[in-house]
């Protein structure tokens, strides 16, 4: 099994975090709080309670998470198209594999990336909604002082179970959509790279952009219904479970929530997937 595709997904996935992170915090923040008015709202309350590291919150343990979840994504694919098409990474630019099989290989990198992320991603969340400024005496405390406190906390509260919170809408929102994600990378790159050559770098960034908004805006909805389920459970519990909180969010807020962070999630979404993909194709080209 070629696991060079494993840590070129680890090591790419790293790089495209830390570029999106802010982009993030802002989304999360208007996704499960209603006291924003908007983008720029957040980001000047932010700004001014908590300073530029209000920004960065909860990103240490994504840096470290993204090494296993990046790398099951892009190493699962990869390999799933092994076992579909039987061709290798660089044999694939000679012999293109079908969409479909495309389509399948990144459904299962995707459900597979969502198991291990679930509990990553609760923590993050949970401390990226916490609005206290850091280091202010006598300032109230936030409830959690960082992400090893968080996942005792959760684990002692509510129990493993708690750790997994929100993650069937997390595996509705990943599966389908990073399938999109490889075919729309795939289709552009090979749209403008002649045949049986290498995509040039310019494509390989424009392809990998357009994959990552192409996958989150389709995401969105499923996002933020994760987002609020794994926010369910701090104070008691609101939601009975996925379908009543898809339903109660859009009782009270109308349809407009199911679109919450989108244009978040699509300006963060290029920068992040266009590193990925570069890095990702570059340290492959590097071991080749
Ligand atoms: C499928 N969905 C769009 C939800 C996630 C796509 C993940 C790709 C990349 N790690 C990123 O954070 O943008």
């Amino acid at each position: 099994m070629p696991v060079e595709e494993f840590v070129a997904g680890w090591i790419s996935g790293a790089v495209g975090l830390v570029l999106g992170h802010p982009f993030d915090t802002i989304k999360v923040r208007l996704q499960t709080q209603n006291t924003y008015q908007g983008i720029v709202d957040c980001i000047r309350k932010t700004y001014r309670h908590e300073s530029v590291l209000g920004f960065f919150k909860g990103m240490s343990f994504p840096i470290a998470s993204v090494a296993l979840v990046n790398s099951v994504l892009f190493g699962v694919y990869s390999n799933t198209l092994l076992a579909l098409t039987a061709t290798s990474h660089q044999e694939r630019r000679a012999q293109p594999p079908s969409y479909t099989n495309i389509f399948i290989a990144g459904c299962t990198g995707g459900l597979l990336q969502a198991y291990c992320l679930a509990p990553f991603d609760l923590i993050k969340v949970r401390l990226q909604n916490q609005t206290e400024p850091r280091m202010q005496i006598g300032g109230s405390e936030p409830r959690y002082r960082g992400p090893v406190h968080c996942a005792v906390s959760i684990l002692r509260e509510e129990g493993p179970q708690g750790l997994f919170r929100g993650s069937w809408a997390l595996v509705l929102r990943d599966t389908p959509t990073l399938g999109m994600y490889f075919v729309t990378y795939e289709g552009l790159c090979r749209q403008y790279t002649p045949e049986g050559q290498n995509p040039s770098s310019g494509t390989v960034l424009v392809a990998g952009g357009f994959a990552g908004i192409a996958s989150w805006i389709t995401a969105t909805p499923f996002d933020v219904i994760k987002s609020r389920m794994q926010m369910d459970g701090l104070k008691g519990r609101k939601y009975r479970g996925m379908l009543d909180c898809m339903a109660s969010s859009f009782r009270q807020e109308g349809i407009g929530v199911f679109f919450k962070g989108m244009t978040l999630n699509s300006a963060r979404a290029f920068p992040v997937n266009a590193a990925t993909f570069l890095s990702y194709e570059y340290l492959l080209r590097l071991w080749r």
